[in-house]
């Protein structure tokens, strides 16, 4: 099913505009939703959650108009929130046997089946007589996506799960939401390129409220073949450098020289060599093309 968001404004009573005019279409997979801090993620997810209301605009979901008929998105939604405050002293598997009457799954063979499905997606069977409480960061945000596959969703909104995670456990994490993501609309914000790179067929590159760039992936990296040059210099002509090019990063390296990537349509000199063009190049084109020219 799509979800269509068109026109989207919403502005808090402290009178910041956190979504702008925003369109968007989002289809069957993942979505990656990536952008810097306050740039709109977490307002756009729950708006789209109804937790809160635009101030105008639409958004439906396959028939559903979400913004009139809030109970029917409900219904179809999994929503893990970008922190989920305190949980009881309860095993996992009690807890979600616990969700699961709750939502009215009367009979106890039932509710097993159901539990043990989601505690096997989200790898958690193992550690289903520990309690959730003491889980870490990574079991923690799996347990989230357990409890909320309960419900069946077709549309699951995770807002900034990866944040906090080591390593492993944010693999760990990824790899849960690819399988899940496989047959309903999975919308996922993060502000780490690669989390997106690794898991989404398609993303959406937001800043101030407004989408910069909404492509796949492979094809916004595709645009840039041929664009993106590097060129070794020494720290100190970091500044001359900014000044000529249209830099977009810089990596040091020990000895006192540094990597700059910079773009531009063609070469820039004889000293520069065309890399492949990675998704920090796209995301850090979109946010530098929306900085306000300074005169
Ligand atoms: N309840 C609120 N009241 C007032 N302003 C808010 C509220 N929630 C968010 N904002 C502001 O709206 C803007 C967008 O914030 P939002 O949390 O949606 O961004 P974000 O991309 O999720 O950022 P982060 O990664 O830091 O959570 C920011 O300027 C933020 O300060």
């Amino acid at each position: 099913m799509k979800l269509v968001i068109s026109n989207l404004t919403k502005t808090y009573k402290n009178g910041v505009k956190a979504i702008d005019d925003l369109n968007l279409e989002i289809g069957t997979g993942m979505f990656g939703l990536l952008g810097p801090n306050g740039a709109g993620k977490s307002s756009l997810m729950r708006t789209i959650a109804t937790l809160q209301s635009p101030d105008s605009g639409s958004i439906t979901f396959g028939d559903i108009n979400v913004l009139e008929d809030k109970m029917a998105l409900r219904k179809v939604l999994g929503y893990l929130p970008q922190s989920f405050g305190v949980y009881p002293k309860l095993s996992a598997e009690d807890l979600l046997d616990y969700f699961a009457s709750l939502k009215g799954i009367g009979k106890k063979s039932d509710r097993q089946a159901l539990v043990k499905e989601v505690l096997d997606i989200t790898n958690l069977y193992e550690v289903r007589k520990k309690h959730v409480a003491g889980y870490s960061g990574g079991m923690k945000q799996r347990f989230g996506i357990a409890q909320l596959l309960l419900n069946s969703p077709k549309l699951i909104i995770v807002d900034e799960p990866t944040a906090g995670l080591d390593p492993a456990e944010r693999h760990r994490f990824l790899n849960v939401l690819r399988e899940v993501g496989t047959n309903c609309t999975v919308i996922f914000s993060t502000h780490i390129v690669e989390d997106v790179k690794e898991l989404c067929n398609d993303m959406a590159i937001l800043n101030g409220g407004r989408i910069l760039k909404q492509a796949t992936p492979s094809h916004a990296r595709k645009e840039l073949i041929g664009r993106i040059w590097t060129k070794l210099i020494d720290r100190d002509d970091l500044e001359a450098n900014e000044a000529k090019y249209n830099l977009l990063s810089s990596n040091y390296n020990e000895d006192n020289t540094l990597n700059i990537r910079v773009f531009e349509d063609e070469m820039p000199g004889a000293d520069f060599k065309a890399v492949e063009p990675q998704l920090d190049d796209v995301y850090f084109i979109a946010l530098k093309q929306d900085e306000p020219v300074l005169s």
